[in-house]
C-alpha cells in the first residue's frame, strides 16, 4: 500500500545490502522509520518488542531471519537454534511456527552449502504468498460487503467495526481485515469504518493511519464503544483478523476481540474473521484450553506512548506509581460467536467440518 503517495510493503529484501529493511511499527502512526536488520538477534528484538507485529508479518519476518541466519552459519545447530531463538519471541501467533517449521524442513534435508540461497528464496516466497492470500481475502470479503451495500440506499455507507490492526503493516500487504476495506472503496463502495482504540498497544491509530493513508472514511472509537454503537443500529458487519484458529474455527485474536462478538452476537450484527490459512492451527482443537496467551509487560498498560502539542513522541504514565497492572495480549473467541471465516479459498462456516472441507489438503 502507499505512504505518501510512494508504494511499500510492510518488509523488504535489499539484496545490494544483503539486508531486510523492515518499517518500525513502534514509531507508528507518528513518524515512519525504516530499520535495517542484520543479526538474528536483532531479528528477535524486532519481533519480541513489536517493531513488526501482526500474525503474517511475524511469520515473513522470521523466514528471512533463518535466511541471515543461513548466510552466516548453515550448520544443523544453527538451524535449531535459529528456530528456538526466533521460536520463543512471541508465543500466540502461529504464523511464527509455520514460517519456522517451513523453513527448517525445507533447509534441513540440503547440504550446508546450499541452504543459504533456499532459504532466502523461500523466505521470498513467504512473503509474496501472504500478499496474493490477503488479496484474496479482499476479493471474498467485498462480496459481503457489497452485499450490505445492496441492501442499502444508494450512497448510505456500510458500516464495519473492526480491532487491533489487522490492516496491511500487519501482513506483507493488503492486511487480512483490512484487505475487503481496501478492495470495497477502490470498488466505488462508500465505507465507514469504526476503528477500536485496541488498549494497550493502541493498534486503532495504526490502523486509523492505514485507513486515512487510504482515503476511506473512519472514526477512532474507545474499545467499550462498540457495544453501544451496535445497539444503536450503527455497525452493519465486524471484520476482524486472527493470530491463531484452531481446526475447530475457535479464533484467538487481540484482546478484546472476544467482548466485540459477544456484542455482535447480542445485536445480530455478523461477525466476520479474515483468516489466512497459515493462521490455523491443525494440531489444536480447543482454542481456551489449549493456546498460549502472551502476557505482556504490565508497563504497557500503565504507561501510553503519543506525541506532545509540539509534536515530539513521548510516554506518559496513567496510574498512580507502582499501580499493579496485568496484560494478558490475547483472547479466544469460541467458534460459535463467529459468524463465518474469510479465507484466500473463500468464506466458510467456524466449524471443524467447514474447515476441513475447505482445506482438505491441509487439515490432516
Ligand atoms: C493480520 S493481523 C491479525 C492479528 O495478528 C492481529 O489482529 C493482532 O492481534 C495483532 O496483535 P499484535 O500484538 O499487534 O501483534
Amino acid at each position: 500500500m502507499k505512504v505518501n503517495g510512494t508504494p511499500y510493503r510492510s518488509l523488504w529484501w535489499d539484496s545490494t545490502k544483503a539486508a531486510l529493511q523492515i518499517i518500525d511499527q513502534r514509531w507508528l502512526p507518528y513518524d515512519f522509520r525504516i530499520q535495517q536488520l542484520d543479526t538474528v538477534a536483532e531479528y528477535a528484538t524486532a519481533i519480541t518488542d513489536m517493531h513488526v507485529r501482526g500474525a503474517p508479518l511475524i511469520g515473513a519476518t522470521a523466514a528471512y531471519g533463518m535466511a541471515l541466519a543461513m548466510a552466516q552459519d548453515p550448520s544443523d545447530a544453527a538451524l535449531d537454534r535459529t528456530w528456538d531463538l526466533l521460536h520463543a519471541t512471541r508465543p500466540t501467533a502461529i504464523n511464527l511456527r509455520w514460517a519456522l517449521d517451513r523453513s527448517r524442513a525445507a533447509l534441513a534435508p540440503l547440504p550446508p552449502s546450499a541452504r543459504a540461497d533456499a532459504a532466502l528464496r523461500l523466505a521470498h516466497e513467504i512473503a509474496d504468498e501472504d500478499v496474493e492470500i490477503n488479496r484474496r481475502i479482499g476479493e471474498h470479503g467485498l462480496t459481503l460487503i457489497r452485499e450490505i451495500a445492496a441492501r442499502k440506499p444508494v450512497g448510505e455507507p456500510v458500516r464495519l467495526l473492526t480491532h487491533c490492526n489487522a490492516g496491511w503493516i500487519a501482513t506483507v500487504d493488503w492486511g487480512t481485515a483490512t484487505s475487503p476495506m481496501y478492495q470495497a472503496h477502490d470498488a466505488g463502495i462508500p465505507l465507514h469504518v469504526w476503528v477500536d482504540e485496541t488498549r494497550p498497544r493502541n493498534q486503532g491509530a495504526l490502523t486509523s493511519w492505514e485507513l486515512g493513508s487510504h482515503g476511506i472514511s473512519h472514526s477512532y472509537i474507545t474499545d467499550n464503544a462498540g457495544g453501544h454503537l451496535m445497539q444503536q443500529g450503527q455497525v452493519d458487519m465486524v471484520i476482524t483478523g486472527t493470530d491463531r484458529t484452531t481446526r475447530q474455527g475457535d479464533v484467538c485474536n487481540k484482546i478484546g476481540t472476544y467482548l466485540k462478538a459477544l456484542a455482535a452476537r447480542d445485536n445480530n450484527v455478523p461477525f466476520y474473521v479474515a483468516l489466512p490459512s497459515p493462521t490455523i492451527d491443525w494440531t489444536v482443537t480447543d482454542g481456551l484450553s489449549e493456546i498460549p496467551i502472551e502476557a505482556r509487560n504490565p508497563r504497557e498498560v500503565t504507561h501510553v506512548q503519543g506525541t506532545t502539542s509540539s509534536g515530539e513522541i513521548g510516554v506518559i504514565q496513567v496510574t498512580p506509581e507502582g499501580t499493579p497492572a496485568a496484560n494478558p495480549a490475547f483472547d479466544v473467541t469460541p467458534n460459535r460467536l463467529v459468524t463465518g471465516l474469510i479465507t484466500e479459498r473463500g468464506i466458510c462456516a467456524a466449524t471443524a467440518e467447514a474447515l476441513a472441507e475447505m482445506f482438505p489438503d491441509l487439515a490432516g
